[in-house]
């Protein structure tokens, strides 16, 4: 043993990580994550604080954006997904979508922290409980969504969405370039920004309602 040091106790490699092959700063991930658990602690008490008439509303409208944003839906594959934590109900939503002819899907962990699938769904699909109780179709049928329909936490002004912080629908999206991806919430989610960093991937249409 010699006393040089080695690269990887030298504290340039200490301060970077690979994240999907993302070099990032070890500090700046850590202080991104405390903004980042403090704004989803305020936006989940702001969710919490809308009655469940208003939120209602709120997916009403959002039904009515989205079907002004998609058109004709026949034959186009769409990911939704089965609302957990307070997020929007869009369930009636999908089922007059799939009753105009449109295939829809819902999100799948096939393991954690890897990308999501998304797996096809009728309103007569029998569910399961998958990873954190969250229902999914009973039946394995992985699909290729043309449009990913994705539930906010909080969105900023560049359209980077905070989730529930698993890094899910990033890791997801990364590997789905051609989905046409759809963010939909109260407006309430609206912050200034995440702090983007190098693995946060943009989302192409935002639609909020009061
Ligand atoms: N309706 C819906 N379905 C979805 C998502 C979503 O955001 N909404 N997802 C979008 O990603 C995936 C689930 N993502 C989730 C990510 C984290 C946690 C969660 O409970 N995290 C723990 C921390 C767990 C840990 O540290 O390992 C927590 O918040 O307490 C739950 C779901 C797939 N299905
Ligand atoms: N493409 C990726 N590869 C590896 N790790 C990733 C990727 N995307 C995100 N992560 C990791 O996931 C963690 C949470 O990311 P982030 O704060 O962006 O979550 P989120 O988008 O709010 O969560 P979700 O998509 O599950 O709702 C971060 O620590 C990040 O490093």
């Amino acid at each position: 043993m010699t006393d040089r040091p080695s690269p990887s106790s030298s504290n340039s490699c200490m301060s970077h990580q690979l994240v999907d092959g993302h070099v990032v700063d070890l500090d700046t991930v850590r202080d991104v994550a405390r903004f980042r658990n403090a704004t989803r602690e305020e936006l989940y008490a702001k969710r919490k604080a809308v009655s469940l008439d208003a939120r209602r509303a709120t997916a009403t409208a959002i039904g009515t954006l989205l079907n002004e944003a998609i058109g004709d839906p026949k034959n186009k594959v769409i990911a939704a997904y089965w609302p957990i934590r307070g997020e929007l109900d869009l369930r009636d939503w999908m089922a007059n979508m799939h009753n105009r002819g449109a295939i829809l899907s819902l999100p799948v962990m096939p393991a954690k922290h890897q990308p999501l699938e998304f797996h096809h769904w009728t309103p007569q699909s029998e569910m399961q409980m998958g990873h954190f109780n969250i229902p999914i179709p009973a039946a394995s049928a992985p699909l290729d969504p043309d449009i990913i329909v994705v539930p906010l936490l909080g969105v900023d002004a560049a359209q980077y969405r905070l989730g529930n912080g698993g890094g899910y629908y990033d890791r997801t999206l990364a590997r789905r370039p051609n989905a046409h991806t759809i963010g939909i919430g109260a407006e309430f989610c609206q912050i200034q920004t995440i702090f983007p960093q190098p693995w946060d991937i943009k989302l192409n249409t935002i639609l909020l309602a009061p």
